[in-house]
């Protein structure tokens, strides 16, 4: 394609995803639907283009002011995941010498928002937690998350995936912390792969398999995974259990629910149940009460700790969103919490970096239910054998109201120290 044919599909794209009326993933994955003439690679260069935008729209909106011509076209000059040689075949005179005046700038001459490119609302608290890592953090967002993958242990050891992957020209590795993780070299298509379509493989965070592994749901028990959506955890549960006891997957979007199907039948797991439910309090949880070993909530959230993976967010959060959120967060804890038996644990987990949502939510929880005695996490993983696991977790803290919270209480993945998405867990067990 022609570079100038290519850059104006670019600027259309991102004029479509900075409306941030839809996520930008299903903005992207509508374009490519209407212009299905796009082949594979000039779809890579298109993606990549529209979430450069978005992972820097502060700075690129800066530097486009100087500029001329339509301002998507400028914005999606200054993102265009291509060569700069095939670039230039695309620009006028005037936009070439525009673009080296912006190569020109200097950190020194930005504003502090053009170079950490967060919204201003959300500062604060991110500094009020890292402090000096502020700008590690605000730097690793900007970046694109590795390629993880999580082993299906009920059909293949992870050795075995490596060499498999190898075999493959899949370059790979051991993740750090999580027993069933591969990290991959680079984004190789994964699709076609036989250990993908034969369900050795998921594409799942090391944040996210932690999740499931702080649960350790064991062989033959009840298990409900209270928030399961497609079942990234759901499925990392059932393997756990080796595929026997139950485990329920209850979600409210049966949407979602359908896409954890075609996984599980991949997965080749027979002890998953996924139930559609109208809202948290459903009848159909009720009859289940006091009956689970284990119960996640891997809660409805902001998502603000996947940013490298979608940068859309950023701008889609509000304060006032958080806020409605932490009003569900809370109503669904309290919910799931009844399902579980004396003696069972229960785990509450986001992929938010706000503590709203998580340690304010996990404190509120415990100091109304005197029935439920907190786990300190990092004993929890150490237990299990997570390399490290106390630098996974929050160290002490002391706060008014609050009281001291002992250091390891909670699980705290940050991705500029842990290169996982932002993830944070807390769990009890019921007395
Ligand atoms: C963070 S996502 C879950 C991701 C999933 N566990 C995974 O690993 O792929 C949160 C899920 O909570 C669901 N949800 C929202 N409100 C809910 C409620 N009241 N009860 C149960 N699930 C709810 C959403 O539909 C969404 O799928």
């Amino acid at each position: 394609m022609h570079p100038n044919a290519l850059l104006n599909h670019a600027s259309e794209l991102v004029l479509q995803v900075l409306r941030l009326d839809h996520p930008a993933d299903a903005v992207v994955s509508r374009y490519f639907r209407d212009h299905r003439q796009l082949g594979p690679r000039e779809r890579a260069t298109l993606a990549e283009t529209a979430y450069a935008v978005l992972r820097r729209k502060p700075l690129y909106e800066h530097l486009a002011r100087a500029g001329s011509g339509a301002r998507e076209r400028r914005l999606a000059i200054l993102g265009f995941h291509g060569s700069r040689d095939f670039l230039n075949g695309a620009l006028s005179p005037q936009e070439k010498s525009w673009l080296k005046s912006c190569d020109a700038v200097t950190a020194a001459e930005l504003r502090p928002e053009d170079v950490h490119n967060l919204p201003a609302w959300l500062v604060e608290p991110l500094r009020a937690q890292v402090g000096d890592e502020f700008d590690a953090l605000a730097a690793n967002l900007l970046e694109t998350a590795p390629l993880d993958l999580r082993v299906n242990t009920l059909k293949m050891k992870r050795a075995e995936a490596e060499k498999g992957l190898a075999r493959a020209a899949i370059q790979s590795e051991a993740t750090p912390h999580s027993p069933w993780g591969l990290r991959v070299h680079g984004k190789p298509p994964l699709q076609k792969l036989a250990l993908f379509t034969e369900g050795a493989l998921e594409v799942q965070d090391e944040g996210s398999q932690l999740l499931a592994l702080l649960l350790d749901a064991k062989r033959g028990e009840m298990v409900a995974d209270f928030c399961a959506g497609a079942g990234g955890k759901t499925l990392a549960i059932g393997a756990g259990m080796r595929s026997t006891g139950r485990l329920y997957a209850f979600d409210v979007s049966a949407h979602r629910l359908a896409a954890l199907k075609p996984r599980l039948a991949r997965s080749g797991l027979s002890n998953v149940h996924p139930v559609a439910i109208a809202h948290e309090r459903d009848e159909r949880i009720k009859r289940l009460a006091g009956k689970m070993d284990r119960v996640l909530v891997d809660a409805p959230c902001s998502g603000l700790g996947t940013l490298r993976r979608n940068p859309d967010l950023k701008w889609r959060q509000s304060p006032k969103d958080v806020q409605e959120l932490t009003a569900k967060q809370q109503a669904i804890l309290t919910s799931a919490a009844r399902l579980v038996k004396p003696g069972g644990r229960l785990v509450y987990a986001t992929c938010s970096v706000l503590s709203e949502e998580n340690e304010a939510i996990a404190t509120a929880f415990g100091a109304a239910h005197a029935d439920f005695v907190p786990l300190n996490v990092a004993e929890v993983l150490t237990t299990l054998k997570v390399p490290d696991a106390t630098a996974l977790c929050s160290p002490a803290t002391e706060s008014e109201g609050e009281g001291r919270v002992p250091a390891g209480q909670f699980l705290r993945l940050w991705p500029h120290r842990h290169g996982t998405d932002g993830f944070f867990a807390a769990a009890w067990q019921r007395k």
